[in-house]
């Protein structure tokens, strides 16, 4: 784990001295849109860096999946051990390599867009094979682009950020985002003990929420898949295998809820997702790489609750 200063990889834990022991994530540097002058949609011109591992990721793995972008989106993956170097293309690790530019750490990527970068080495990265540059380093603007970008070109039909439901979905993503999402960070990374109490409550609150919304409605908004679902399946499939441990978030499993574990498995079941899940790298990520957290490494046999038993959830959107 560590970061880029001025260009230089450093390798370094997150610093929470100055914060109270609290995690502080950073927001994402490259922010171009596919679509802008310089980067116009094309398919075969864009490639995707991911970690299978990494819930960020997965979201755009998941959109481009469902939106048919597979040969149109190329992946590279990184090992599921990220330790002095950060993420690395280690194939015998378990990564693709650097199918594109060949580089062998991922830091690699941010110096050629950028040589003087500061800043956290995060994946996904969506990279332009044409400039050589990173276009955007950020999920949830990398999810909206391939929503409809590529629409023009073959795209799969299908709107996960339609114009009518946009201000409940940004709602609800809001409230996902700091107490779920981020919300298991700010538990599992806290360095001391009132950090991690402060994180745990809004999280169990916002999952008891959630429980009740999905009790009686099939998705979180409206009654179709929205990328409200996406952006919260990536932390629930997480949940019980990774976070309730490793992050203590342990006050409940997500399984002890009936309505979000269903609801868990019917985004699982969706056509194009179980496979865009990899709880391999998931599993191994987590417990062997955050030596600071388990500096053992060993990583435990559980792998959650059966994600393919069937939901019985189809019959709510009738
Ligand atoms: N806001 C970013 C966050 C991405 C992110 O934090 N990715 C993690 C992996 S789950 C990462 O690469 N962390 C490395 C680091 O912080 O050094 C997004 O949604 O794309």
């Amino acid at each position: 784990m560590g970061l880029l200063v001025d260009g230089t990889w450093r390798d370094e834990w997150y610093d929470t001295a100055s914060t109270g022991g609290r995690f502080v994530r950073r927001d994402s540097q490259f922010r171009h849109q596919l679509g802008e002058e310089g980067f116009e949609a094309a398919p075969g011109r864009y490639h995707l860096y991911v970690s299978y591992a990494c819930p960020w990721a997965h979201r755009t793995l998941i959109v481009r999946a469902l939106k048919g972008l597979e040969d149109m989106i190329g992946v590279s993956a990184v090992s599921p051990i990220m330790l002095e170097h950060g993420w690395t293309y280690d194939t015998g690790e378990g990564s693709t390599g650097d199918t594109v530019n060949g580089t062998r750490y991922h830091h690699e990527l941010y110096t050629r867009a950028k040589p003087d970068y500061s800043g956290r080495v995060t994946v996904p990265v969506l990279w332009d094979t044409k400039t050589n540059t990173i276009v955007n380093n950020e999920s949830s603007d990398i999810i909206r682009m391939f929503n409809t970008a590529f629409d023009s070109f073959g795209a799969r039909a299908g709107n996960f950020y339609p114009e009518d439901l946009r201000q409940e979905i940004d709602t609800v993503n809001e409230r996902v985002y700091d107490t779920v999402n981020n919300g298991v960070y700010k538990a599992g990374f806290a360095t001391t003990q009132a950090a991690y109490e402060e994180a745990l409550g809004p999280l169990f609150d916002t999952l008891d929420w959630l429980e009740e919304r999905l009790s009686t409605q099939r998705f979180l908004v409206g009654t179709q898949l929205t990328e409200a679902d996406i952006r919260l399946f990536t932390t629930l499939v997480r949940f019980d295998p990774v976070y309730h441990g490793h992050f203590k978030t342990n006050l409940r499993r997500v399984e002890d809820y009936p309505s979000l574990w269903a609801y868990t498995r019917d985004i699982y079941q969706t056509p194009g997702i179980a496979r865009t899940v990899n709880m391999d790298h998931i599993k191994r990520h987590y417990y062997a790489s955050h030596r600071t957290i388990n500096p053992t490494g060993i990583v435990p046999m559980g792998t959650g609750g059966d994600l393919t038993l069937p939901h019985g959830r189809d019959g709510m959107t009738a």
